[in-house]
């Protein structure tokens, strides 16, 4: 069962997740002299990226990859990776090392045969994975009807490409297992709808209908929910 975090609006929620992590990724860095992040991209995370960029950390021992990406080139307004450089590598926190998912391969399935030792190569498990999620109860890009989910979903690689149903680009994204290599899986929500699609993932039932229950249903991985009411 998650621990839950309810706050008032998404702007409080945002703040104290971002402090949270900023702790964590701390005692990370004083216990193993290093500490990994991987985060999610779309709208949520915007704030949340924004404070931790403020965070006294030493930056230098920090690796920040992606949950996900768009096959899109860093410079387009759709680029997770240009989302992350635009709100959490800035000023000190710039000093991170910076691990992209997206390359020079033509398509998503070429990139993730390029990209798959670069992860591989991480220092799993992760300290922790900020996952969002989608009216569809999607998380990563592990999307329900997806092609590729099955195989999202039971890979013991680290990343895997999928084309969603009803998504814009191929994305490359994090598989199912790498998701739960973690140390702590935290998940930002807001809104009636999410609230909902939430609830009913907690409430038990096929992970293919709803990934988020990848994380959500299972003890092995600590799992915290920021959730805005507003
Ligand atoms: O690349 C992406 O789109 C994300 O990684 C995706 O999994 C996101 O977390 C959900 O779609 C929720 O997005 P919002 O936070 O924009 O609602």
């Amino acid at each position: 069962m998650p621990t839950e975090h309810i706050f008032p609006t998404g702007a409080e929620a945002a703040a104290d997740l971002a402090g949270r992590i900023a702790r964590i990724l701390s005692d990370a860095i004083a216990a193993r002299g290093i500490a990994t992040i991987a985060v999610s991209g779309g709208r949520s995370p915007r704030p949340v990226l924004e404070a931790l960029a403020k965070a006294p950390l030493d930056w230098t021992k920090l690796i920040v990859t992606l949950v996900d990406e768009r096959w899109v080139e860093p410079s387009s307004a759709d680029s997770n990776e240009r989302l992350v450089r635009e709100t959490l590598l800035q000023g000190p926190a710039a000093e991170a090392r910076f691990v992209p998912m997206k390359n020079a391969a033509a398509d998503a399935y070429a990139g993730q045969v390029a990209a798959e030792p670069d992860f591989a190569a991480l220092p799993w498990p992760l300290d922790i994975v900020l996952l969002g999620m989608g009216d569809d109860g999607h998380t990563a890009s592990l999307f329900p009807g997806a092609a590729e989910l099955p195989n999202g979903l039971s890979s013991p690689a680290r990343t895997m490409a999928v084309t969603p149903p009803a998504a814009p680009h191929q994305r490359l994204s994090l598989t199912a297992s790498a998701i739960l290599d973690s140390r702590h899986i935290f998940l930002q929500i807001g809104g009636t709808e999410k609230r909902a699609v939430y609830a009913r993932a907690l409430a038990g039932g096929a992970v293919e209908e709803l990934p988020i229950r990848l994380a959500l249903c299972q003890d092995e991985v600590p799992v915290e929910v920021w959730i805005a009411e507003g």
